[in-house]
């Protein structure tokens, strides 16, 4: 398939070489710092764009793709506020817009065990519930978008949750904290835990690598190129 690669950073980089190893074609590169705009490019020449950059651009990016014919996966983090913009341009585009949180498998999985946790633990109000997440120190966002999308995992199973509140801003009630730490070189790690006086409940995720999230994103562009609206990884693997 010929992909377009918008944000050649930390992804971009490693989706272009599973893009390769996988005998795809790169047509085109773009990021700020490139010559090369999504508008020198077209939906008859492009099967595909996969976008990684950051909190401030992804929504230009997605849009400049959609409003070119050209199908988008995107894994940027930090800007679901006008997610629905998107959505509702991909609609009158006819395209296909595939957004995850997270593309790795691991963490797809984690997403659904998240889900069957809350469900045992709600009817158990001697447990609180909070999460943790670990990333890298040059992530511009926090929460990640991990941590949300496990946060509202949680929000669809307790009556009594609706919210969640980042650590250190202000407390909400009836809600999940979440605290974020950034460390050196962590790809990302996701806790959430049950606490009881008596005793704690954890489960973890623990990325190694980012290459489990940009082969997620290869994974799902190549199902997402000949499909067309909102596609997510639910979808995809029918969980
Ligand atoms: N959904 C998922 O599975 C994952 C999501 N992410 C998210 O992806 C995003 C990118 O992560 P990294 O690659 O680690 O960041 P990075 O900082 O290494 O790379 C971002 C790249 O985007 C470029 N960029 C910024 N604005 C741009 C624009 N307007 N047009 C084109 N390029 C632009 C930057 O110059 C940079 O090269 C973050 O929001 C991160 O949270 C990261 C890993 C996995
Ligand atoms: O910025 C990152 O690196 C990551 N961002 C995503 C997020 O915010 O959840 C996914 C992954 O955790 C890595």
């Amino acid at each position: 398939m010929n992909v377009l690669i918008v944000g050649y950073g930390k992804m971009g980089q490693t989706i272009e070489k599973i893009l390769i190893e996988r005998g795809h074609n790169v047509v085109g590169i773009v990021d700020r710092n490139t010559d090369t705009k999504i508008e020198d490019f077209d939906g008859d020449k492009v099967d595909i764009a996969i976008e990684f950059t950051q909190p401030s651009s992804a929504f230009n990016n997605i849009s400049s793709c959609l409003k070119q014919g050209i199908k988008i996966v995107s894994g940027t983090t930090g800007w679901l506020d006008r997610r629905d913009e998107i959505e509702k341009l991909c609609a009158d585009k006819n395209g296909a817009f595939f957004y995850a949180s997270n593309f790795s498998l691991g963490v797809n999985l984690f997403f659904q065990l998240n889900k069957q946790l809350a469900e045992l633990m709600k009817p158990f109000n001697d447990y609180g519930v909070s999460m943790e997440e670990i990333h890298h120190t040059e992530k511009l966002d926090e929460p990640s978008g991990t941590a949300i999308t496990l946060a509202e995992g949680i929000i669809e199973k307790y009556d009594n949750i609706n919210d969640w509140y980042l650590e250190g801003e202000e407390r909400k009630n009836e809600a999940v904290g979440i605290k974020a730490l950034r460390e050196p070189h962590v790809p990302g790690t996701h806790t959430i835990r049950y606490t009881s006086e008596l005793d704690e409940i954890e489960i973890k995720h623990t990325a190694h690598t980012r290459t489990s999230f940009a082969l997620g994103a290869v994974v799902a562009a190549e199902w997402a190129k000949d499909r067309q609206g909102i596609l997510s990884m639910d979808d995809m693997l029918k969980i």
